[in-house]
C-alpha cells in the first residue's frame, strides 16, 4: 500500500504559533503535515546546556501543545536525534518537505545541519530553511545591511491559515510521541521560584504589559544592577527561544506613537539582528578570537599562568566569593535567577577575564549555561568585545567595586544577594575589607572572604597589558580585514512607521 505523503514543521528556537514562516509555509502547501519538536541527545550534552534552557523549552513546548489542541492539532515531542527520526518516520509515511526556521546556532548544530542537509538530499527529502531574523548566510553585501534588515522586520507577519491546516491522521502506535508520554528528567519539569517561565502566551501578555505601563520608563535606570531588570524588556529569553519573533516585537512598538523611550529600545532590538550576523559571517568566535594576533598574545599569557591559582580563582568567580559584593551578587542572582543587566554581565566578563585573567571560554562557558536567555549569536561576539579579543573596540575594565552614579541601588542589590552583609552601612557594603578592627568587634558574626585580588593592582596590570596588545603591528595589521567583515552598526536604525 502505498505510503501517506506529508510535510513536517520542525520546531527549534521558534515556539510559537505567530509569524512562524514554516508554519505559514506547510498550511499553504496543503498535504498533511506534522508539527514536531525533540530533543536531540547530542545537542543536549553539548556544553552550553543546562537544565534551565530545558525547563524553559518544555514549558514553552506545553503552551504550544494547548494553543494546538484548539484547532485539533497533536503537538509531538520526541527524544532522538534528527536524522534517526526522519528515518523512523519515513518507514510509516512519504516525506515531501520539511519545514524549519534557519538557526544561526553553535558548531554542534551547525554540523548537525550539515549531516541533515546531506541526508535531506539524499533522500529525496525537501528541506526548507526559512528566515526568522535578518540574517544572510555567507558574505553577501553587509553594507546593506541595515536596510535589509529594516525591510525585514516591517514585512507583513508569517499567519498561519489553521482553517486550511491537514492534520496528519494518527494511529494508536504513534500515541508515545505525543508530549504527555515524554519521560522528561523531573528538574524540567519543575518550575524554579525565581526564574522566567517560557510559553508564548506569557510573552505576549508580558510584551503588551510592557508597551503599555514600562516603556516610558525604559532605560531610566541603566547602569543600576538590580533596578535595570525592572526597566528594560525582560524579552530576551522569549526571543532567544522564539516565543515572540523581533519582528512581531518591532511591529507592536512602532504602532505606538514615537517617543524616546520607544527609539532607544528599537535600538536595542535591532543590536539583536546585528550581533546575530556577526556571529553567523564568523562562528569561529564561539572558540577562537575574532583578531588571531589578540589570540596568540592571550594563549601566551595564559600559559604564564599558575594553574593552581587560577583555579583558586575559578572557584571564587564562579560560584560568588571573590570577596567583591558587586560582582559576587551579581554571579549569585545569575545562579539563582538566569538573568542579570547588560551591565552586570560586562562586569562579571571583565573582572574574570581582566582582573583575575580567567580563560575567556571557560568564563563564556560557564555564562551561557547560566543565562537563561542564551542566545550564541548574541553571546560570543559580546564576549569578544568585552574580553577585547577584536582589537578595534574600545577596552572595557570595569571598576569592581562600585559604579558611583548607582551606589545606593547596588547596595540594595548586595544586600539582597549577599545578605551576610546586609548588616553593614553603605558604603562599607561595597568594601567590606575597609572594616577597621574596632568596627570588626561589631560585626562578630560577619562570614565572607577577603578580596581575592587587589583590583587596582590588577586594572592597572590589565589596562596596560591590553592597551599595548591593542596597539601592537601583528593586532593592527588585522583590523582593517576583520573590519571589512563586520555588519555595520545599526544605531542610526530609527523606529518609524
Ligand atoms: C557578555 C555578554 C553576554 C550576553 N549574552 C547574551 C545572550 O546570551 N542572550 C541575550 O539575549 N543577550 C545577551 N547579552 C545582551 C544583553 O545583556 C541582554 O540582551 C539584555 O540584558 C537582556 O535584557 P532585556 O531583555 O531586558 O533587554 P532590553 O534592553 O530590553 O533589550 C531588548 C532586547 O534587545 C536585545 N538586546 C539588548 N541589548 C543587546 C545587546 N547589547 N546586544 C544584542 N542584543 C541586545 C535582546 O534581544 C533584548 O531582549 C549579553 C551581554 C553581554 C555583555
Amino acid at each position: 500500500m502505498a505510503k501517506t505523503k506529508i510535510n513536517l514543521v520542525w520546531l527549534k528556537r521558534d515556539l510559537r504559533l505567530e509569524d512562524h514562516a514554516p508554519l505559514a509555509a506547510a498550511a499553504e502547501a496543503g498535504l498533511p503535515t506534522l508539527i514536531f519538536y525533540t530533543f536531540e541527545p547530542s545537542q543536549l550534552q553539548e556544553a552550553h546546556q543546562d537544565a534551565r534552557h530545558a525547563r524553559f523549552i518544555v514549558q514553552s513546548l506545553t503552551d504550544l501543545a494547548q494553543q494546538l489542541e484548539q484547532h485539533a492539532i497533536q503537538l509531538l515531542v520526541f527524544w532522538s536525534e534528527i536524522q534517526p527520526l526522519l528515518q523512523q518516520l519515513r518507514e510509516d509515511f512519504t516525506l515531501v518537505t520539511l519545514f524549519s526556521h534557519q538557526e544561526t546556532g553553535l558548531a554542534a548544530s551547525f554540523a548537525r545541519d550539515q549531516q541533515l542537509a546531506l541526508w535531506c538530499r539524499q533522500q529525496g527529502v525537501d528541506w526548507q530553511e526559512l528566515a526568522q531574523h535578518p540574517v544572510q548566510r555567507g558574505p553577501k553585501g553587509r553594507q546593506q545591511w541595515r536596510r535589509q534588515a529594516k525591510a525585514f522586520w516591517s514585512a507583513p507577519q508569517s499567519c498561519v491559515n489553521w482553517a486550511s491546516w491537514s492534520p496528519v491522521r494518527l494511529g494508536p502506535e504513534h500515541q508515545a510521541w505525543s508530549l504527555k508520554c515524554q519521560r522528561l528528567p523531573r528538574a524540567w519539569l519543575t518550575p524554579v521560584a525565581d526564574q522566567q517561565m517560557g510559553g508564548s502566551q506569557r510573552a505576549q501578555a508580558h510584551l503588551r504589559h510592557f508597551l503599555n505601563e514600562a516603556l516610558p520608563f525604559y532605560r531610566q535606570h541603566i547602569g543600576s544592577s538590580n533596578q535595570e531588570s525592572r526597566s528594560t524588556s525582560r524579552l530576551s529569553a522569549y526571543l532567544a527561544y522564539g516565543n515572540l519573533s523581533v519582528r512581531q516585537v518591532i511591529q507592536q512598538l512602532t504602532a505606538q506613537a514615537p517617543s524616546r523611550p520607544q527609539s532607544r529600545f528599537y535600538t536595542r532590538l535591532a543590536w539583536q539582528g546585528h550581533f546575530m550576523q556577526k556571529f553567523e559571517s564568523d562562528w569561529r568566535i564561539e572558540q577562537e578570537a575574532l583578531n588571531p594576533a589578540v589570540g596568540a598574545l592571550w594563549q601566551a599569557r595564559q600559559a604564564e599562568l599558575d594553574p593552581s591559582e587560577q583555579d583558586r580563582r575559578w572557584q571564587a568567580w564562579s560560584t560568588g566569593q571573590t570577596g567583591f559584593p558587586l560582582v559576587d551578587a551579581g554571579m549569585r542572582a545569575l545562579i539563582q535567577t538566569g538573568f542579570v543587566s547588560f551591565r552586570l554581565r560586562a562586569l562579571l566578563v571583565s573582572f574574570a577575564c581582566h582582573h583575575l585573567e580567567l580563560d575567556w571560554r571557560t568564563v563564556a562557558l560557564h555564562l551561557a549555561r547560566l543565562f537563561l536567555d542564551f542566545e550564541p549569536g548574541i553571546h560570543y561576539p559580546q564576549i569578544q568585545m568585552q574580553v577585547g579579543l577584536t582589537g578595534f573596540n574600545t577596552l572595557r575594565i570595569y571598576n569592581p567595586v562600585e559604579q558611583p552614579r548607582h551606589k545606593e541601588a547596588q547596595a540594595a542589590f548586595i544586600q539582597q544577594w549577599v545578605p551576610e552583609l546586609s548588616p553593614l552601612p553603605w558604603p562599607l557594603l561595597h568594601q567590606p575589607w575597609q572594616l577597621t578592627p574596632l568596627e570588626k568587634q561589631f560585626y562578630p558574626k560577619l562570614d565572607y572572604p577577603e578580596p581575592i585580588i587587589d583590583s587596582q593592582a590588577s586594572g592597572r596590570a590589565a589596562r596596560e597589558r591590553l592597551w599595548t596588545w591593542q596597539r601592537s603591528a601583528p593586532v593592527q595589521a588585522w583590523v582593517p580585514r576583520l573590519l571589512a567583515t563586520q555588519v555595520e552598526a545599526p544605531s542610526r536604525l530609527r523606529a518609524s512607521r
